[in-house]
């Protein structure tokens, strides 16, 4: 059984006089128990929404699925009591921003601490007294039990000095350090899921790098999944165990690591590809694709990378299929599905999407659409 087990999301935001924005338009995604899976896609595409879908923190939104199970449970029919316990206990979350998610005029032993105590693992009176003269007369006791976990969560997550680090406050920290204390603090409440929101985005090559080994070993040490978001192929050929593409609301290909990297099936995850350079680290934004995506309000009807898809034909228009390239590899092209016209059976969907996208990247400068409807 997934983890994480989510069919056919949508997601919309209701706006005043205008029309209404379909944020996320029929995502499906599983996270399997102990892998890292990563979900990636140029800014906009739904990811953050997406996530933020799964912690039920999207105020405002109508949310709508088939399914949206965790541990095979409806998330959607939890009550917000109920919800409040699986977030922080069960489902940790890692944001980019550090410095506005952490509290500033707490230490990060605190901070930690307190997730620890809210978990229940640690058997220390709760009182609202005692919460009180943690926090605004002496903080916690740094023999209290909430504590001295705080200070090994903070030596898990590969901070050096880590009682020392507990008594500082955000700002005393580096940007690399602050992430550190965010995943300690999410691995507070033994999570069976992280579902870490652009984790490394803010941080330079090394201090990535070192992040991601850490996300790595938690994963494969600690028996905690990650839903891993990111716009860089790099990050998820370095960490996920496999990986959904998402553009604009859609899922394009779903596919472990291996087989993306190995047997890309979308002209868009092909695209994608071809901004990751020789070794696997790239220094950003995929940007090698022309073009840009289109807002939720002004998606073409069918598949919405059509308008910069090299292998585009009038099929596009039509809803999106799903085509099983291999166990455990599907995408959403037309180029792939059956073609109901007799006279035009001949197809060599991989020739057509390869010679469309060197068309793109060609040094020609514009796109070239490739012919491909004539049969
Ligand atoms: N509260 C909201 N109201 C209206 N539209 C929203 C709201 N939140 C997100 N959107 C829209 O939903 C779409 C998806 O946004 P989302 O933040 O999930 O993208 P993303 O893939 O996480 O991008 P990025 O890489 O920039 O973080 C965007 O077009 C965004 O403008
Ligand atoms: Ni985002």
């Amino acid at each position: 059984m997934s983890l994480l087990d989510v069919e056919n999301l949508r997601v919309t935001f209701p706006v005043d006089g205008g029309p209404d924005v379909r944020a996320v338009d029929g995502v499906d995604i599983a996270v399997e128990p102990g892998e890292i899976h990563g979900l990636v896609g140029e800014s906009g595409s739904g990811k953050s929404v997406t996530a933020r879908s799964v912690m039920r923190l999207l105020d405002g939104a109508v949310v709508e699925a088939d399914r949206f199970d965790y541990r095979g449970e409806d998330l959607y029919a939890k009550s917000e009591a109920e919800m409040r316990t699986i977030r922080g206990d069960d489902i940790g979350m890692v944001f980019q921003d550090s410095m506005s998610a952490l509290n500033p005029v707490m230490t990060v032993g605190e901070q930690i601490a307190e997730v620890v105590r809210h978990h229940g693992d640690v058997d220390e009176s709760a009182g609202l007294l005692s919460e009180l003269r943690r926090k605004y007369v002496t903080g916690t006791s740094e023999t209290a039990p909430s504590w001295r976990r705080a200070v090994e969560l903070l030596e898990t997550v590969g901070i050096a000095d880590p009682a020392d680090v507990a008594t500082t406050y955000p700002h005393q920290l580096s940007g690399g350090q602050r992430q550190r204390v965010m995943i300690a603090q999410a691995l507070g409440g033994d999570p069976s899921l992280i579902i870490a929101d652009e984790p490394t985005t803010a941080l330079d090559v090394t201090v990535e790098a070192g992040i991601l080994d850490e996300l790595r070993r938690l994963c494969d040490e600690m028996d905690v999944s990650i839903l891993l978001i990111t716009h860089d192929l790099g990050v998820v050929a370095e960490t996920c165990d496999s990986v959904t593409v998402m553009y604009s609301g859609s899922v394009m290909e779903r596919a472990s690591t291996e087989q993306l990297f190995q047997h890309p099936a979308h002209p868009y995850t092909k695209g994608l590809l071809r901004s990751v350079p020789e070794g696997g680290a790239t220094d950003g934004e995929l940007t090698t694709i022309p073009g840009s995506a289109p807002e939720p309000t002004e998606r073409p009807d069918g598949c919405p990378f059509r308008d910069r898809c090299p292998a585009a034909f009038e099929a596009c228009a039509d809803p999106l299929p799903e085509h099983v390239v291999d166990a455990g590899h599907a995408t959403r092209c037309h180029l792939y599905t059956e073609r109901d016209d007799p006279g035009e059976v001949a197809w060599d969907a991989d020739a057509d999407i390869d010679a469309g996208v060197t068309a793109v990247t060609d040094d020609s400068g514009e796109p070239s659409p490739t012919e491909v409807t004539d049969g």
